[in-house]
């Protein structure tokens, strides 16, 4: 399996492959100024051979994974988990998608493509995430919440029951949700409230 992005989010990904006995075979990244990873030759731009491996986007802004994920040629891998994470049988995790060290997914819950389920994060049973969301180390998203496309839940951050989030919005570190939430606001506080909107 290929990992792309020789990055600080890479190298836990590179954990959760180890966790798994999966080999990597290859490590890529745009920027020519990285040139070793993990002890990997970082290559910058990935011949056919390398593309017949499955890769795993490690980019850890979810604007700039999605353009990747928009000009990549290669083959996406399925999601990955690392081992201790415990997840539900009854769960739909879209490809590219990972999930860190102790994270839970519990049952009925829907993860999109190329989402993160970070370190200790708590996604709980009937929740959806559309692609490209990352729910940051810690945050809880209780039952039937649903995130849109792009969402950055914060560290730390709790949501209520049955809450809907918009896409691309930013939800504070720390910050306690209890009421939806539209698409692009930022969102701080307990409980939490509307700062701003981000750019389309
Ligand atoms: C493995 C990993 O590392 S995963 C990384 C996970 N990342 C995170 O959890 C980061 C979450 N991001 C945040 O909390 C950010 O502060 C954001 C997105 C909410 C806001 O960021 P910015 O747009 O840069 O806002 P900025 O820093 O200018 O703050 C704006 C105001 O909100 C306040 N504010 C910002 N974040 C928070 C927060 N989490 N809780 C309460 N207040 C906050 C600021 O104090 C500031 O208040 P002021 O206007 O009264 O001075």
């Amino acid at each position: 399996m290929n990992i792309y992005g020789a990055s600080g989010h890479g190298k836990v990904v590179f954990d959760i492959l180890s966790s798994r006995n999966i080999q990597v075979d290859s490590v890529f990244d745009d920027n020519t100024e990285i040139e070793e990873f993990l002890g990997f030759k970082v290559t910058h731009e990935p011949n056919e051979h390398q593309l017949k491996a499955p890769s795993i986007l490690a980019i850890g802004n979810n604007t700039i994974r999605k353009q990747v994920a928009r000009r990549f040629t290669g083959l996406i891998a399925e999601a990955v988990s690392h081992s201790s994470a415990i997840l539900s049988k009854e769960i739909e995790l879209g490809d590219g998608s990972v999930v860190m060290p102790g994270a839970i997914i519990n049952a009925g819950s829907k993860i999109g493509k190329h989402c993160i389920i970070n370190s200790g994060a708590v996604v709980e049973h009937d929740v959806r995430l559309e692609n490209f969301v990352h729910i940051a180390p810690n945050a809880v998203l209780t039952g039937n919440v649903s995130v849109g496309e792009g969402t950055q839940v914060g560290t730390g951050a709790s949501i209520i029951p049955g809450i809907k989030i918009g896409k691309w919005a930013a939800i504070g570190a720390g910050t306690v949700i209890i009421e939806d939430i539209p698409d692009f606001a930022v969102v701080v506080g307990n409980p939490g409230k509307i700062i701003k909107y981000l750019n389309e």
